[in-house]
This record gives C-alpha cells, structure tokens and sequence, in this order.
C-alpha cells in the first residue's frame, strides 16, 4: 500500500474518530497508540472503513507518513503531548508537520512551536470541538501555527470539518498559539453557557416548581426560537433522561459536583493577564469549584435565607429571555478576550471568521454565531458586541424581565451568578461614572499611588496626612 497521507497517534475518544473521519474522506491514514492493544483494536473494529496503515512503534509510523509527514497528536495534554512530540520529532525531518489537536495551553503551544522551528519543524496547535461524534463526523477546527504549514495541512482539515452553508468550520487563526488560544476561549464559552442553562433550569425548578421532565419540554421549545444551539438540544435531552435503576430523573441520581479539566480555569487566568472582565466565565468556573467542596456546603445548610417558590408571572419567558441576554453578555466578554491576545501577541485573528467556524461541528454552535458573523462582518473593530444594534436590540427586549429573574432569584434564594454578574457588567460598562474615581482615591490617600483628573491631563497626588494640597505626579 502507499504511504499515508496523514497520520494521527493517540487512539482514544478523539483520536480513533479523527482518523475514521479522515478515512471515510479517501485519506490513508497511518495509526499508532502508546499501548499497541489500543492499535489493534482499532484496526480490528474499524479496518473496513477505510485505509489505515497500523504502527507498533513511533519510528514505523513516522515511516509510514508521505512527506511532508503530517502527523496529528490526540493525547493528554501536558506532558503526555511533549513527550510524544519529542518522540516524533526525533524520527522526523525538516519540513514535516506536527499538529497537537489536543486541549493543550496555548501558552506550551507557543514554547513547542518555537522549539521546533528551530529543528526545522513545523507544529500546528490546533483546537479541535466536537467531542467524539464532531471528530466522526465533522469537528470545529482551530489550527494555529505557520501559514506555510496550513497551506499543505489546511485543505486536508477543511475536509474532514463540519461544514455550514457549504463553508467548512475550519480556518488558519494565527500564528503560534493563537488556534489553542481560541479553543481554550471557546470551552470558556462553553463553561459559561452551561453555567446559564443550569441556572435557568434551577429557576424553573425552584421557583416555578416544574419537574424535570416538564423543563425537558421548555427547552425543546426554546431551541426552535433564537435559543436554538447543541447546549439547548442537549439540555432537553438529558433533563428528560430517567434512571433505569431508580426510575428516578437522571438529574436526582447524579452527584451534584460539577468537575473540570482545565480549560476554563485556563481562560480566566489568562483573561485576568490581559486585563479583560470575563465575568460570565470566571463565575461558571467558580461555580463548578464551589460545588465541589461537600463538607463546607454542609455546614453551611442551616444558615438563613430563603428556600422558597416565587408567585412571578411569566417566569419560564423571563428566564428565557435573562438567558438570551446573559448568553450575549458571555460571548461579548469571550470575543473580547480574543481580542486583547490578539493585540498582546500580534495573532490577528478574524473574529468573523472565529463565529463562522464556531457555527458547526463544535459544542458551543448555534443559530446565534450567525448573528456574531454579521455583527463583525458589519464592523470590525466594533468595541463590544453589545452595542451591535441586533444585539442591543436584544438587550433592550430582555431588559425587564433580566431584572425580574434576577431580583427573584435573590428574593427566594436561589443562586444565579451568571444570570447577575452579567447584569451587573451590562449595568457597568453603560453607566457614565463608575465608583472607581472612588477607589483611586482611596488608593492615593493610602500609599500615594496618584490619580488622574476630569478636567486636565496628568497624574496627581493629594497630601493626605498634612494640608490636603494637590500636586502634579
Ligand atoms: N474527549 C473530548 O470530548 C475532547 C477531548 N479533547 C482533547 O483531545 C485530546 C485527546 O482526548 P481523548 O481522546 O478524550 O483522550 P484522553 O485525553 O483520555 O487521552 C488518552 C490518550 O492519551 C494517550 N497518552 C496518555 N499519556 C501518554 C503518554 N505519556 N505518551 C503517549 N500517549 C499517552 C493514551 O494512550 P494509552 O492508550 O497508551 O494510555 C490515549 O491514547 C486531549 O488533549 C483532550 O483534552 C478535545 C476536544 C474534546
Ligand atoms: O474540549 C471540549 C469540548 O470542546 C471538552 O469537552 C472539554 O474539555 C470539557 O471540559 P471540562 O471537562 O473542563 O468540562
């Protein structure tokens, strides 16, 4: 047989249905896994898919790849991925490709990238969103690195990805990191997102009183209106799921914990770098943290505070339409993120181009991306997208009944930090004077750390401790 037109090493959920994909599409595809058993049971499940050349060793698959070799890795990120590159870097030469399709920090993207530059390698970082039936069937795709690499590698991609309206959901995004840093604002989104169905739910739940089942069916009508996306489908999917064993909603029997991997944790501590407020997912990812500390919840339990139901009118159209609205404030604070990384690191990246690639394939799609598209397409350097007139628009419909839900929430105790934390950075970035003239002066009187005035330019300090006199900085 020929050799492979591409490779993929790491033979687990993504992995295998990466390299299916690129078969069912006429590719030859090489294949390798760490532990060989995984190899065999891939060939030994799939082989009649497609052509797949099978390796035991990195050195026979890295043979095995027509050059340029273009090999993708699908493995745990971190040191499982640096190991594997030094692996295939070792048996490569220069010119050949190595792309980490992993959830790798863009930050380890950019160190790997260099590094190999020197040996005369290209590496793609690239971010791939789908999950197991995306990789099968059509992922996002956000590759980063050369523009050279994805001139050869880019066709490859755009084939196998979902694809909306004939365009593919792959794009080049940048330089270096920039296709992992998307990925990893892209799963922010997502932790952001669930965060605001899992609110919404305990609303509907707690304060209206609808069983699960019967918030199944909200949902399923919420996705046919501008709601649409994969979260809702899926929302109505598993709150409409009952236990086999207890016959119990499937919500009821599962530990109410909310794990994480990292990539939200990742993207608030970059937001927090580049100074940009990414409330929205900061709170998701603080939320999942809170829930996982049992011990300090029950303690907290008898503590006061309402537990109760709300007589609010029209609260399920309410709380759809705080979620429109708290969704917009999160992609807005999202797509800011993309925009002050890529100013810090030169990337230049399209956020157009960022919502159409977004729009299939991966687990944050949906009908809104479209709306982003044109909001970009519009202007693009608009400052935020809640001054888009379409989604300004949305946020003056949504107005009373954002305030509504929140100020229910509050009143009866449920917890809704992202339906409020949104509101409040709505609130903030219109208002015309913020409280921080407060807050610099505080910091003035206690250590001197000057302030800038309204009417003149320059910097001052105020003698605090002797007459008050104001004097230049
Ligand atoms: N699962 C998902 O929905 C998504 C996952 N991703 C990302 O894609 C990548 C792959 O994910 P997934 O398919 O879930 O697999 P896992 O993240 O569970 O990783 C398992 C794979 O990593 C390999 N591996 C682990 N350590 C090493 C090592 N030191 N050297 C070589 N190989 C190693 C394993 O090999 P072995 O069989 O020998 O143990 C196996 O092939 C990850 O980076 C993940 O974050 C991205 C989008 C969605
Ligand atoms: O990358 C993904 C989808 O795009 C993964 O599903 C994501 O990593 C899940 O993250 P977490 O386990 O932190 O919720």
């Amino acid at each position: 047989m020929d050799k492979a037109d591409i490779g993929v090493t790491g033979l687990a959920v993504m992995g295998r249905n990466l390299a299916r994909n690129f078969a069912h599409h006429g590719y030859v595809v090489a294949v390798h896994n760490r532990t060989e058993e995984r190899t065999n049971q891939f060939m030994d499940d799939y082989r009649d898919e497609g052509s797949f050349l099978p390796s035991g060793s990195v050195q026979d698959f890295v043979a095995s790849l027509n050059r340029p070799r273009k090999a993708i890795i699908m493995v745990k990120a971190g040191g499982p991925t640096d190991a594997v590159i030094e692996e295939l870097a070792a048996h490569m030469e220069p010119g050949d490709m190595i792309i980490d399709g992993g959830n790798a920090n863009f930050a380890d993207t950019r160190r790997r990238e260099a590094a190999l530059k020197e040996r005369g390698l290209l590496f793609v970082g690239s971010g791939i969103s789908g999950g197991e039936e995306g990789a099968l069937n059509g992922p996002s795709i956000m590759p980063g690195g050369d523009a050279e690499a994805y001139k050869t590698l880019g066709p490859l991609l755009e084939d196998i990805s979902a694809k909306v309206d004939g365009t593919p959901c792959c794009v080049h995004v940048g330089p270096d990191g920039a296709g992992h840093f998307v990925k990893m604002v892209h799963n922010g989104i997502e932790y952001a997102d669930m965060q605001l169905i899992a609110e919404s739910y305990d609303l509907l739940r707690q304060a209206q009183g609808l069983a699960p089942a019967e918030i199944a069916d909200v949902f399923r009508e919420w996705n046919q209106g501008e709601l649409e996306s994969y979260l809702i489908e899926i929302t109505a999917e598993v709150l409409g799921h009952v236990d086999a064993e207890t016959g119990k909603p499937f919500v009821d029997v599962v530990v109410d914990q909310a794990e994480q991997k990292g990539t939200g944790r990742w993207t608030v501590q970059s937001a927090l770098d580049l100074g940009v407020p990414v409330t929205g997912i900061a709170e998701a990812v603080f939320s999942r943290a809170l829930s996982g500390h049992p011990e300090q919840r029950a303690a907290a339990r008898a503590l006061a505070g309402p537990n109760g139901t709300a007589a609010h009118a029209n609260l399920v159209e309410d709380v759809r339409r705080a979620l429109y609205a708290s969704k917009i404030v999160a992609y807005a604070q999202g797509f800011d993120q993309m925009v002050a990384a890529s100013e810090e690191y030169g990337w230049d990246i399209d956020l157009g181009a960022m919502a159409t690639i977004w729009r299939g394939g991966c687990i944050i799609r949906a009908r809104f991306l479209d709306r982003i598209r044109e909001a970009y397409d519009a202007d693009r350097r608009l400052p935020t997208l809640l001054v888009d007139p379409t989604f300004a628009e949305a946020l003056t419909a949504a107005q009373d009944s954002w305030r509504r839900v929140v100020a229910t929430a509050a009143t009866i105790g449920v917890p809704t930090p992202g339906f409020s934390s949104a509101l409040a950075y709505y609130d903030a970035l219109r208002r015309d004077r913020l409280p921080a003239s407060l807050v610099q002066g505080l910091r003035d009187f206690f250590g001197a750390h000057t302030y800038r005035r309204v009417d003149r330019d320059g910097s001052f300090h105020t003698d605090w401790s002797a007459d008050r006199s104001e004097s230049p900085a």
